[in-house]
């Protein structure tokens, strides 16, 4: 696991070049793209490097982590408009070669299929961008006695809906499912990025970097997957041992 701890404002260079490492190395490459506020500054410096000619999306493909469950495609707090928003509007990835989990669909098993379909006929995903929730969650793979493999309807954790009534009017507002890849299509990819920000999220980052691998933290399983890049911002890296701190400090490659 390499751990890259950089000021906040270097977040989103970070973002630039590592994937512009990624689409250099393989330009048809499939992604695995997140939400949330965490990747945001991410996707900032990739439409500025789209724009400046200096990376290209023209050959990759994109796979979505998440999607609610019975938000309509166009409503502003589901994941498609996010993603449309904060990046695919904006890049030259085709239309066609975006996907994301279909929370409208009528047959939700059916849907959960389909994706996990569409993963393995590409061949899984190449390189995997994850936020990590409150309570650990990747994905929306939430804390509990066991896991998911493959794509799945899940029920949300409360403390997730809480954490993500700051973009709805109301917690009544925020849906109580969704669907989302499981842990096996995470732990496939050919490389994970787990990128973590603020003070909020330090004591979980510890915990899933450094504790036991444990069902009830689900990010704790990617201490057992041999490619993961960790980008943590000051105040997300303050509760980790002292020695990491300062390993990684000297690693940072921006
Ligand atoms: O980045 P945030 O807004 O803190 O959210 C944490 C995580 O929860 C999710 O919203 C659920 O998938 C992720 O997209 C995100 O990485």
């Amino acid at each position: 696991m390499k751990i890259y701890i950089v000021p906040q404002e270097q977040i989103g260079k970070l973002g630039g070049e590592l994937i512009a490492r990624q689409l250099q190395a393989k330009p048809d490459s499939v992604l695995g793209l997140a939400t949330g506020s965490t990747p945001i500054p991410f996707y900032k410096e990739w439409i500025s490097l789209v724009k400046q000619g200096k990376i290209s999306f023209a050959r990759a493909r994109s796979f979505n982590l998440d999607e609610y469950v019975g938000l309509p495609g166009g409503h502003p707090q589901s994941y498609r408009t996010f993603m449309r928003e904060n990046l695919l509007d904006h890049i030259d990835l085709p239309a066609s070669a975006s996907d994301i989990p279909n929370g409208q669909a009528k047959d939700l098993e059916a849907e959960c299929r389909r994706y996990d379909k569409a993963l393995e006929d590409i061949g899984g995903i190449d390189w995997q961008l994850l936020g990590i929730g409150h309570n650990g969650h990747i994905g929306f793979n939430e804390p509990g006695p066991s896991l998911t493999a493959g794509t799945h309807v899940v029920e949300l954790a409360e403390e997730t809906r809480e954490a993500n009534s700051r973009f709805f009017a109301s917690i009544d507002e925020v849906p109580t499912q969704a669907i989302t890849v499981g842990m096996g299509t995470i732990l496939k990819a050919r490389q994970i990025v787990l990128v973590a920000q603020g003070e909020s999220k330090a004591g979980i980052v510890a915990e899933a970097l450094t504790g036991p691998v444990t069902t009830e933290l689900p990010a704790s399983f990617l201490q057992l997957h041999g490619s993961v890049t960790v980008v943590l911002d000051e105040a997300a890296a303050s509760k980790l041992p002292a020695s990491l701190i300062e390993s990684a400090k000297g690693a940072n490659p921006v």
